[in-house]
């Protein structure tokens, strides 16, 4: 591939056009910087022809151009440029206002890491005149719930089924792992094709600016389209109250401590605003929600490990899921957050033996892993840059540990008793507090949350 890329001659960031073949199922969503080559992004869903009314062509339309301009993020990141460009189509004042959020936070990390500033610096510009209202589309009951692979996602399914929630098993991209869990759950499945612009990856070898995008917001969208060409009413994630709580990180100049959220799309702030936005947008009776949102991580892998079905199956382990690069070996590398925080917040939940096979090998009795475990705690560190549960929880699932037999002289969790603990206030180490069901903040549909408070609080 012979393109030139210089992230510091870039003036501009182009969002060209996009379109969707519905008797194909394939949108192609097109970027370029400046004059320089097309960027063209292709998601292909399955299930076409789809026969769409003039209602449903309309929303696909929406949600395309939606999708288009968070997607965008992926190659908007390569060179920053603060001159934005929407060519193809206009936007209103409140869509720009969705996408500066999903920008600026949902690239906090990737600023943060390369030294860059981006508040009040990304400007998205609109039309005056804000568009219509969306109507109804008389979408059938049922629900697309994406799944990761990991143990969140698994959590929501058993539930959606324990409720007799009709549902499809949904995920974007070639991943093996995800397949096989999908298919573990013998559910109906949809695998979305997604193929990024192949000039990116030239891009990134060229020295392109390159670091953390919110991923979860690029699905989100992925999924609301699918859901109208499919014509159902619900696009359900897995995301947990906890990934709303960000790392808390001192300034370099050693002023300021702010936060920075690795899983920004995660977080309660991302599921209103799209999902209002969903709804006001693109279908009226189109419900974009996380199951999860009461939970915190504690109280997911609590759930989780209520069914063995999944244990030869899942992983939480992100090295699992590059587009290029390395993969573990059996499903858990065994030395990342991930790996570290999933060990220890099923460990209170779990027989020792059983969390160990699914490990092969214990991660609390492995004195190399102080530092990882340490960062969770935030102990001397702050929470890593990873889908981690909130320090608190670490510590109180670290002192639930302490006091079991099986566990209390293994490594990690002796120092932790002799070391940490004593300088923790005690009150603050009860798991059962944040086990609770909390009903304040979600997006979940007053029927099924209903029934599905007792489901989860059982
Ligand atoms: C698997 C992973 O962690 N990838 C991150 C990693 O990418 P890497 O360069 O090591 O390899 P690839 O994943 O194969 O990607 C190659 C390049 O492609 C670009 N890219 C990829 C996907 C995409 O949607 N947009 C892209 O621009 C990017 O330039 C890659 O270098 O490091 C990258 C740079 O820091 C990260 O951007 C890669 O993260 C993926 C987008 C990814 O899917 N990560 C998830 C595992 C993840 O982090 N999930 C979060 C969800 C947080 C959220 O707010 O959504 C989580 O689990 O907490
Ligand atoms: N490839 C994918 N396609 C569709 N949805 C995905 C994909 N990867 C992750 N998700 C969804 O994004 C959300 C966040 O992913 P995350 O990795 O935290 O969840 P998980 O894989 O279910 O569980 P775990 O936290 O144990 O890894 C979940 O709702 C998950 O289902």
């Amino acid at each position: 591939m012979s393109v030139v890329f210089d992230r510091n001659a870039v003036r501009s960031f182009r969002f060209i056009d996009c379109d969707l073949d519905a008797a194909t199922g394939v949108a192609r969503l097109r970027y370029a910087f400046d004059d320089g080559p097309e960027l063209i992004e292709t998601v292909t869903v399955p299930g076409a022809p789809f026969e769409l009314d003039a209602a449903r062509t309309e929303a696909a339309t929406q949600a395309l151009r939606l999708l288009h301009l968070i997607a965008g993020v992926s190659y908007y990141k390569a060179a920053v440029p603060t001159d934005i460009r929407i060519e193809g189509y206009a936007i209103d004042a409140e869509t720009a206002a969705l996408l500066e959020d999903v920008y600026v936070h949902g690239l906090g990390e990737f600023a943060y890491r390369n030294g860059l500033d981006l508040h009040g610096k990304i400007r998205f510009p609109h039309d005056a005149s804000a568009n219509a209202e969306a109507p109804a589309l008389g979408l059938r009951t049922h629900a697309l719930v994406a799944i990761g692979g990991g143990k969140d996602s698994l959590v929501s399914i058993e539930a959606l089924r324990a409720l007799d929630i009709e549902q499809t098993v949904s995920w974007i991209g070639g991943s093996q792992l995800i397949r096989v869990c999908a298919e573990r759950t013998g559910l109906p499945t949809l695998n979305i094709g997604r193929q990024i612009a192949p000039e990116l990856f030239e891009y990134n070898r060229q020295g392109a600016w390159n670091g953390h995008i919110p991923v979860t917001a690029i699905n989100s969208a992925i999924l609301v389209l699918a859901a109208v060409l499919h014509g159902v009413d619900q696009v359900v994630f897995s995301n947990e109250r906890s990934a709303s709580y960000g790392s808390l990180i001192r300034d370099a100049s050693g002023g300021e401590t702010r936060e920075v959220n690795h899983q920004w799309s995660k977080g309660w702030a991302f599921e209103r605003a799209f999902g209002d936005h969903v709804q006001a947008r693109v279908a009226a009776d189109l419900h974009y929600y996380s199951l999860l949102r009461p939970l915190s991580e504690l109280a997911v892998a609590r759930q989780f490990a209520k069914t063995d079905r999944y244990d030869a199956h899942f992983s939480s382990c992100n090295r699992n899921f590059h587009l290029l690069g390395e993969r573990p070996v059996n499903r858990w590398c065994g030395i990342c957050p991930k790996c570290h925080f999933v060990f220890l917040a099923l460990a209170p939940f779990m027989p020792k033996p059983r969390l160990v096979a699914i490990f092969g090998r214990n991660l609390l009795d492995d004195a190399s892993q102080v530092p990882g475990f340490d960062a969770l705690l935030e102990y001397q560190d702050h929470k890593p840059f990873e889908c981690v549960g909130e320090g608190r929880e670490s510590r109180a699932a670290m002192a639930a540990l302490a006091k079991r037999p099986e566990w209390r002289e293994d490594a990690i969790v002796a120092r932790f008793a002799r070391e940490i603990a004593p300088q923790l206030d005690v009150g603050e180490l009860d798991v059962a507090g944040l086990l609770v069901v909390e009903d304040d903040a979600h997006r979940i549909p007053g029927a099924l949350w209903d029934r599905l408070r007792a489901h989860l609080a059982a």
